[in-house]
């Protein structure tokens, strides 16, 4: 058996965050019951924001009420401040996620304002979750390059993650956020995070609009990182990123691991017949 590397499947919340139809919580659930029998141990199911800013995840709390929760998963959503950190106790999410960004643009286009902002809203959420043992994700999004500002420092990436985990976050998951980032570029941005990080507490989480997403995991296992973000049948898309294509696909991700030798625990005919679910969805 080869060493574990986690997929973890977003799908749910990532992916469908921006479709156009509105998909009914009965689809997503079917979705999320059918993931929880591959084998993840995170699944991200759902976000507590405002439905003006995402309709797609209005039903959030109804999704974590629908499914059926699978032993040893952890039915995750994402949160933006505490009234969003309340909705996602209320409806019993096994963890949360905060999500900034390394680019003040995107920072301003996705939640309204700045980085500094940002992670002075997440320290009530993170208290609050401390206080329930609720284990905290965290997202940094724009870590190569960013839809509106272009090139983003790997140094400006450095600085969100260390005030991440200094805050509680278990884990660091990095956002190439548009799919553009080249191999070269996730190499510099992870020199810099590996300063202030350990590469087994962050994640890779890389959308694949320029074809490279597997490259770039495959650079980031050298650099010793055990967990990658992926949505099944590559669905996705951020509502604040414009031209961002799907997130790098799970089953592809979990196919590129075993052939490199790794064991991801996955049942690759359920990933199967989540794809094709995930695809109907989206009308492919
Ligand atoms: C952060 C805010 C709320 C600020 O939005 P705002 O307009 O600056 O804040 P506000 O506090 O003035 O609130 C506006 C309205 O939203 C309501 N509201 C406020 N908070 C909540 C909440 N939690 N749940 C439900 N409703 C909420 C609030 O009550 C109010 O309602 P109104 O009075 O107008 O009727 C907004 O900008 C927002 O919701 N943004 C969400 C953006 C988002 O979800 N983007 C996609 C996820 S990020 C992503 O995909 C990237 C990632 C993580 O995958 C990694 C990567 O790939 O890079």
């Amino acid at each position: 058996m080869g060493e574990r590397v986690r997929i973890f499947e977003v799908g749910p919340r990532d992916g469908l965050q921006n479709e156009a139809r509105i998909i009914p919580a009965a689809e997503k659930i079917a979705l999320v019951d059918c993931l929880s029998q591959a084998g993840f141990d995170r699944i991200e199911v759902a976000s507590f924001v405002s439905p003006k800013w995402v309709p797609q995840m209005a039903d959030g709390a109804q999704v974590l009420a629908g499914i059926t929760r699978a032993p040893g998963v952890r039915y995750a959503a994402l949160v933006p401040n505490m009234r969003g950190f309340e909705g996602a106790v209320a409806a019993e999410a096994d963890e949360i996620a905060v999500f900034a960004s390394a680019s003040e643009v995107f920072s301003q286009a996705n939640i309204n304002c700045s980085v500094a902002e940002s992670l002075d809203r997440f320290g009530p959420v993170m208290n609050a979750a401390r206080a329930v043992d609720l284990p905290v994700r965290g997202y940094v999004s724009c870590v190569v390059e960013c839809p509106y500002d272009g090139a983003v420092a790997p140094g400006d990436v450095a600085r969100v993650v260390k005030a991440l985990f200094d805050m509680g976050c278990y884990e660091v998951s990095l956002g190439d956020t548009i799919g553009r980032a080249t191999p070269d570029g996730i190499k510099a941005m992870l020199k810099a995070v590996l300063d202030v990080a350990v590469p087994d507490r962050l994640a890779g989480h890389y959308h694949d609009t320029g074809g490279r997403a597997l490259e770039n995991i495959e650079v980031s296992l050298d650099h010793g990182l055990r967990v990658f973000d992926a949505a099944v049948g590559g669905l996705g898309g951020c509502p604040y990123a414009p031209g961002a294509a799907g997130n790098v696909a799970t089953e592809a991700v979990h196919a590129r691991l075993v052939q490199l030798g790794y064991d991801t625990g996955l049942d690759a005919s359920v990933l199967a017949h989540a794809a094709q679910m995930a695809l109907a969805m989206r009308g492919d």
